[in-house]
């Protein structure tokens, strides 16, 4: 489970998050909805610890984040693929997916596993498992991303405005990946954020609303 409580943030002086609370339960399917610029990359960059709190408390499965430094959130099992997607773009799809499993110092054994799972739930990427990250087209990186936070994801993935930018069949393919995954890995949640709900619709279970750095459920 993913909680929020009464978050507070701000960027350079301004107010961005304004006591935000929200609850992914596991296995859940929630959706973060807004405008640009409402506050949605700051609400996942703090739950991931990359955006400092002024008030409030992040805890995964329980446990209070407070003294949980970015770079271990992950090892918690959620997997985070950003907004602007972040590959190393002379390093193949393949090595992409395995450096966060890498970095959290799993077993070369398990690193394979865990790819191999991906793989075989997001089959468009293994035809692309060899190729230079900086060679894909924007709608192939966002797939890319979604297999890399899989590697780490195994309680929760939260996913920064994935269809952002895509083509209508290309997003549709992506939510029918997010399906499959769903049908695949139960017990596995997703937090998403877009700017609007439309084409979510099919996959979500709860939607949370922000506006201005207040969140409501919808
Ligand atoms: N590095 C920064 N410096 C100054 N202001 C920032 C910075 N990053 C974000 N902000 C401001 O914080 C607010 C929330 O930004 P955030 O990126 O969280 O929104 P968002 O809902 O994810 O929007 P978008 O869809 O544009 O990514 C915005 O008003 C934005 O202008």
């Amino acid at each position: 489970m993913l909680q929020l409580e009464g978050i507070c943030a701000e960027i350079g002086g301004a107010r961005v998050l304004r006591h935000v609370s929200l609850t992914v339960p596991p296995g859940g399917r929630v959706a973060l909805i807004g405008r640009n610029g409402a506050g949605k990359t700051t609400t996942l960059r703090a739950l991931m610890g990359l955006a400092p709190l002024r008030e409030g408390k992040v805890s995964i499965d329980g446990r209070d984040c407070g003294a949980v430094p970015a770079h271990r959130r992950c090892a918690l099992g959620v997997g985070y693929a950003p907004e602007e997607r972040n590959l190393f773009g002379s390093f193949t799809v393949r090595d992409n997916m395995l450096l966060p499993a890498q970095v959290l110092g799993l077993s070369g054994r398990e690193c394979q596993r865990r790819l191999e799972a991906a793989l075989e739930l997001l089959p468009e990427l293994r035809d692309l498992a060899g190729r230079k990250a900086a060679g894909l087209s924007g709608g192939q990186g966002k797939m890319v991303a979604l297999g890399r936070a899989l590697m780490v994801g195994t309680r929760a993935i939260i996913l920064d405005e994935p269809l952002q930018g895509l083509a209508p069949a290309l997003a549709l393919r992506y939510v029918d990946a997010l399906k499959r995954l769903r049908s695949a890995l139960p017990d596995v949640a997703i937090l998403v954020t877009e700017s609007s709900p439309n084409l979510l619709k099919s996959l979500i279970e709860t939607t949370f609303i922000i506006e201005r750095g207040e969140v409501t459920q919808a």
